[in-house]
């Protein structure tokens, strides 16, 4: 059995109760909070006063995804509200380098995320900077949209360079991850595994999350 972890994202949640939404997924390996500003992408949620609250109340680590511009700005100042990992997008960084190494030094891990066609090996010297590597499967901005079969090739191409580095570095999806779509992620590499409508949209989410990752985890590699 492969070692697979399950992040539900809270954009799927009730936002008018989000302890509680927390409770919900006590299965989870860790809690994905979408930070959006409107304008690297077209919708607007929750900032850094949120994310602290949430990491004060929340038994599971903060994944935190900035889906913001000026994101070296603001970047570290999430790993000191207490975010355990804090990706960034490749895209909104003017300098990805110096910006994953103030989020280690702020004490979270880094990250980097890609959108479904930006392209991963401009980015593959930079490996042993990161954490863990965000391959978008849908256009960032909302939940519930269909998983891009398109990025797959790219999980491949990422993983065969991880596995070059020798290196525990994470490789996430996320958008349109379901019981279906999962297992051609995970065949293709992915081992993280954001899930938002797949998990809250169900009566038992913490149900979800085990079936979500029991799934990925019989799956074997096809890389
Ligand atoms: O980053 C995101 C959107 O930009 C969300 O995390 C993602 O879309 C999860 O929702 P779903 O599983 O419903 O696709």
């Amino acid at each position: 059995m492969r070692n697979c972890q399950i992040n539900p994202s809270i954009l799927s949640a009730d936002f008018t109760n989000l302890e509680r939404e927390l409770h919900r997924i006590h299965t989870a390996d860790a809690v994905h909070v979408d930070v959006m500003d409107n304008h690297f992408v077209p919708n607007l949620t929750i900032g850094l006063p949120v994310v602290k609250r949430l990491g004060e109340v929340s038994d599971l680590p903060l994944d935190v995804h900035l889906m913001i511009n000026d994101v070296d700005r603001w970047g570290p100042d999430y790993a000191r509200a207490g975010a355990a990992s804090v990706t960034f997008h490749a895209e909104a960084s003017a300098a990805p380098i110096k910006l994953a190494r103030d989020l280690r030094s702020a004490g979270a891990r880094a990250s980097m995320a890609l959108r479904p066609a930006t392209p991963i090996e401009p980015y593959l010297d930079m490996l042993p900077e990161l954490d863990m590597v965000l391959l978008m499967t849908v256009e960032p901005g909302f939940g519930g949209q269909a998983f891009l079969d398109i990025v797959l090739p790219k999980i491949r191409r990422a993983r065969r360079a991880i596995d070059g580095t020798g290196l525990p570095i994470a490789l996430q999806v996320d958008g349109g991850v379901t019981s279906e779509t999962i297992l051609r992620a995970a065949e293709a590499g992915a081992d993280v595994f954001v899930a938002g409508s797949s998990v809250y949209g169900t009566e038992d989410p913490a149900a979800a999350v085990v079936t979500l990752r029991n799934l990925a985890a019989q799956t074997p590699l096809s890389v």
